[in-house]
C-alpha cells in the first residue's frame, strides 16, 4: 500500500495517478471534513475539482490508516514538512518528498529536513516539471526521483512509475532539490518581467540568466551540471517560467502589475527566495534575480528600479 499525505493538488494528482493502475493507495487529509467530503464526492472539490477518483482510491484524515504504508508520499508545501514528518511514526518506510522548496528556520531541503529526525530511514525526493492537473487526467509526465540511495532510488522508480508518469531517477538528491527550489523564484521573477508588460525578451533574459544563477548557486553546493539541465531543473524551470497555470508566476504577475494575490495560495518560491538569499550572503554569493525577487515581494523595491539596477550591473562575460 502506498500513503499520501496531504491530499492539497498534488497528493492528490498522485494518488489518483498511481490508484488508476490498481494499486492500493491511500490518501490522507488533515480535516475530517475534508475527507469526509472527498470519500462522498470522490473528487477532491477544493484543490482539484475536475478529476474523479478511480474507485479503488480510499481517503482518509486517520494517520494510523497509512502507517502499514510500504511508501508514504509526503505532498505539503516545503515549510510544513518538517511538521508532518514528525505526525509519523519512525519506522523503515521510506519517505518520499513530494515539494520544492528550501526550508527559512533551516535552509535545508526536504531530505535534509527528513534526515534531521529520520536518519536511518530513507529520503527521497520527487520532482520535476509537472503540473498536478496534467498528472491527474492522465496526461504524459516525466520526473526525477532523487535519492542518495540507488538501490532503494531504483525500487522507488518502479513502484511509482505509471503509464502516464515516467519517472528518470538520480542519487544527487543536491541537484534535484535545488532545482526544483530555485526554479520557483525564476518564476516569480518571469511573473513580474510580463506582468509589468517588460514582453518575451526581458522574460527569456530573465530565464535565462536565472538558469546561471541556479548553475553558479549548484556548484558551489555540490550539485552535478546534469541534474540541474535536467527534468528537475531546466525542465521545470521552463515549464514554471512560461505557463500561467504555475502558482508562482501567476505570484510574479499579480507583482508586476500591483495587484493583490490570494494569500492562501501555494507559492513556494516565495518562502524560498528568502531562504536562498541568506544561504548566498552566508556563503558570499551573487545571487542578482533571488535577491531582486526578495526585494519586490517585501515592498522594498518596484519593477523599473529592480530593472535598472540590474540592466546596470557591471559589464561580463557569459
Ligand atoms: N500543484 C502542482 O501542480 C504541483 C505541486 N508541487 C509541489 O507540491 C507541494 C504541495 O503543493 P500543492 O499540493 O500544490 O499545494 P496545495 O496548496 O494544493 O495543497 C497544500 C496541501 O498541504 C496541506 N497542508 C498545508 N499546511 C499543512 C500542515 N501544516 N500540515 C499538514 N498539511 C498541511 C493542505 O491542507 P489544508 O487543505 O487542510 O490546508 C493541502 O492539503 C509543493 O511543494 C509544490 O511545489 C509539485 C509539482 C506540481
Ligand atoms: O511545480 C510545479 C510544476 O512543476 C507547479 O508550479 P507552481 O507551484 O508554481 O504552481
Amino acid at each position: 500500500m502506498i500513503g499520501v499525505v496531504g491530499a492539497g493538488a498534488f497528493g492528490t494528482a498522485l494518488a489518483i495517478a498511481l490508484s488508476k493502475t490498481g494499486k492500493d493507495i491511500v490518501l490522507w487529509a488533515r480535516s475530517d471534513r475534508q475527507a469526509h467530503e472527498m470519500a462522498e464526492l470522490r473528487c477532491n472539490r477544493v484543490y482539484l475539482p475536475d478529476a474523479p477518483f478511480p474507485d479503488g482510491l480510499r481517503v482518509t484524515s486517520d494517520l494510523n490508516e497509512v502507517t502499514a504504508a510500504t511508501t508514504l508520499l509526503l505532498a505539503v508545501p516545503l515549510q510544513h514538512l518538517r511538521g508532518v514528518v514528525d505526525l509519523l511514526s519512525p519506522g523503515d518506510t521510506p519517505l518520499v518528498a513530494c515539494c520544492k522548496g528550501i526550508e527559512l528556520a533551516s535552509g535545508k531541503g526536504p531530505t535534509g529536513i527528513i534526515a534531521d529526525t529520520r536518519r536511518d530511514q530513507t529520503a527521497a525526493v520527487l520532482t520535476g516539471p509537472s503540473f498536478a492537473a496534467d498528472i491527474a487526467i492522465g496526461r504524459p509526465t516525466a520526473l526525477t526521483l532523487a535519492c542518495a540511495d540507488d538501490t532503494a532510488s531504483a525500487s522507488l522508480q518502479s513502484t511509482l512509475t505509471t503509464p502516464s508518469l515516467r519517472l528518470y531517477r538520480t542519487t544527487d538528491t543536491i541537484g534535484a532539490e535545488l532545482g526544483g527550489a530555485l526554479k520557483n523564484v525564476m518564476a516569480i521573477a518571469c511573473g513580474a518581467v510580463m506582468g509589468a508588460g517588460l514582453g518575451d525578451s526581458a522574460r527569456a533574459a530573465t530565464l535565462t540568466r536565472g538558469f546561471a544563477e541556479m548553475q553558479r548557486i549548484g556548484s558551489v553546493f555540490g550539485a552535478r551540471p546534469e541534474t540541474l539541465s535536467g527534468l528537475s531543473g531546466l525542465g521545470d524551470l521552463v515549464l514554471t517560467c512560461t505557463s500561467e497555470l504555475s502558482r508562482n508566476y501567476r505570484f510574479g504577475l499579480s507583482l508586476g502589475r500591483r495587484e493583490a494575490f490570494d494569500p492562501k495560495t501555494t507559492v513556494e518560491g516565495a518562502a524560498t527566495a528568502k531562504a536562498m538569499l541568506q544561504i548566498a550572503r552566508d556563503a558570499n554569493l551573487d545571487v542578482p534575480i533571488t535577491k531582486t525577487v526578495t526585494a519586490l515581494i517585501d515592498g522594498d523595491t518596484q519593477i523599473p528600479e529592480a530593472i535598472a539596477e540590474l540592466m546596470q550591473r557591471p559589464l561580463k562575460e557569459e
